[in-house]
């Protein structure tokens, strides 16, 4: 019979990272790898599944907050490591996992990153934000102008300082943001390491340091560089143009890629349109209201006729119900629903990415007043994390 617990000490988190890897095809984590993984774990956050004493499946989450449409900072968990010992799958053992994290979870909101893209729908989980990958030739990049602050190249251990608290003074931005936890920093430091030739450049402005990138190149072929961009934040307009300037003007470099919003303007700076071009777009943001009336209320809404949604949620009942949503806010009432639709699909609509006519139109919702709904959830920015957890 399959029992879950909450872990505590650190051989058992070291065991929970094996199982999670095992699952992934990967062996167990080696001591210096363990190093890097061992700060990311809290009190209280690592569930594992037992099959007596034998741990046969695993998930956590990292403490952390994201940005909601209206600027709300919402507690939230992000959630990794799940994973389930080959010869237990498919008896249940995630859905029990599930299950327990999720009722006992204090957080309103859960995200993750999935694997697959059929596994955690029935959990509650939607699609929320996707990301399109480009590629950039390099070459012909040209933007006009000049640079209106200063970019200086920093060391892996002024980064390894500077970074965490730039990124906490820099703030969420856009909806889908989400805040770092301290366990991150040490993995990214780690994936600096790996490939001993990441560089960070940090960008000040007026104030001072306002954004910063972290990219590494990488040779193709014979003097054919690649340069891959893995961390772009920044707090103003200037910074975002003269980092992008920076990369532009960087000798040696024939390609660049990265990982883009999908409303990202990167392609109006160049002054040809067609030297960016997109390579694939993929789900990034997973989102799970955990406690629906708390994540619509911290949400803010477009100008629209009332609309009255009606919850469905198998995994936390305590969701359902009938919610009133206008451009005031949301209040929960007994009155004929508009539209019903399940927590999943509340998900994907949450952040703006999904509308509601989208869901109608093939059939996954039903009722009435879409372009109601669609309007009063409208965003004007595109839902992006741009955090890799
Ligand atoms: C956030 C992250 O960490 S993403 C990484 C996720 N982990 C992996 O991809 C590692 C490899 N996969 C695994 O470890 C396991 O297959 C898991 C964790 C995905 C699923 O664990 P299981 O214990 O088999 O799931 P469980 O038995 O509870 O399945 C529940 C339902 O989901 C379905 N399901 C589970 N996994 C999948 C999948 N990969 N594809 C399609 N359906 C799935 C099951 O068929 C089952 O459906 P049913 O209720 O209609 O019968």
């Amino acid at each position: 019979m399959t029992e879950i617990r909450v872990l505590n000490d650190e051989a058992q988190f070291r065991a929970h990272t094996s199982v999670f890897r095992r699952a992934m095809h990967w062996g167990p984590p080696t001591d210096e790898q363990w190093e890097v993984v061992r700060p990311s774990y809290e009190p209280g956050r690592a569930l594992a599944a037992f099959d007596g004493d034998e741990m046969i499946g695993t998930t956590m989450s990292f403490g952390s907050s994201i940005l909601v449409p209206g600027g709300a900072v919402l507690p939230h968990a992000a959630i990794s490591r799940v994973g389930v010992r080959a010869d237990y799958t498919r008896r249940g053992v995630l859905t029990a996992l599930m299950r327990e994290q999720l009722s006992t979870m204090s957080d309103p909101i859960a995200t993750l990153r999935a694997s697959e893209g059929r596994i955690y729908g029935r959990f509650g989980y939607g699609l929320a934000g996707r990301w399109r990958w480009v590629e950039i030739d390099a070459k012909r990049a040209a933007i006009v102008g000049e640079m209106t602050g200063r970019v200086r190249m920093v060391d892996h251990d002024t980064a390894d300082k500077l970074l965490p608290e730039l990124h906490d003074a820099i703030g969420l931005a856009r909806p889908g943001n989400i805040s770092r936890w301290p366990g991150w920093w040490v993995r990214a430091r780690d994936r600096k390491g790996d490939a001993g030739n990441s560089v960070t450049v940090v960008h000040s402005g007026p104030n001072g340091d306002d954004g910063f990138l972290t990219y590494k190149v990488s040779e193709e072929k014979d003097f054919k560089h690649k340069m891959s961009i893995e961390d772009f934040v920044w707090a103003t307009p200037d910074a975002w143009r003269d980092l992008w300037m920076f990369v532009a003007r960087l000798d040696l470099v024939d390609t660049i890629e990265i990982d883009l919003s999908l409303d990202d303007p990167v392609s109006l700076l160049f002054d040809d349109p067609r030297v960016i071009v997109t390579k694939d777009l993929q789900d990034e943001i997973w989102l799970r209201l955990v406690d629906v009336p708390h994540a619509l209320q911290a949400r803010t809404y477009g100008v629209a006729e009332p609309v009255v949604i009606e919850v469905h949620d198998k995994l936390l009942p305590a969701n359902d119900g009938c919610y009133r949503v206008s451009p005031d806010g949301v209040e929960r009432v007994e009155a004929p629903a508009d539209l019903t639709i399940p927590v999943d699909l509340l998900g994907a609509v949450y952040l703006g990415d999904t509308t509601f006519s989208q869901l109608a139109a093939v059939k996954r919702i039903d009722g009435a007043r879409f372009d109601e709904a669609d309007a009063l959830f409208a965003v004007a920015q595109k839902p992006f994390c741009g955090t890799f957890f």
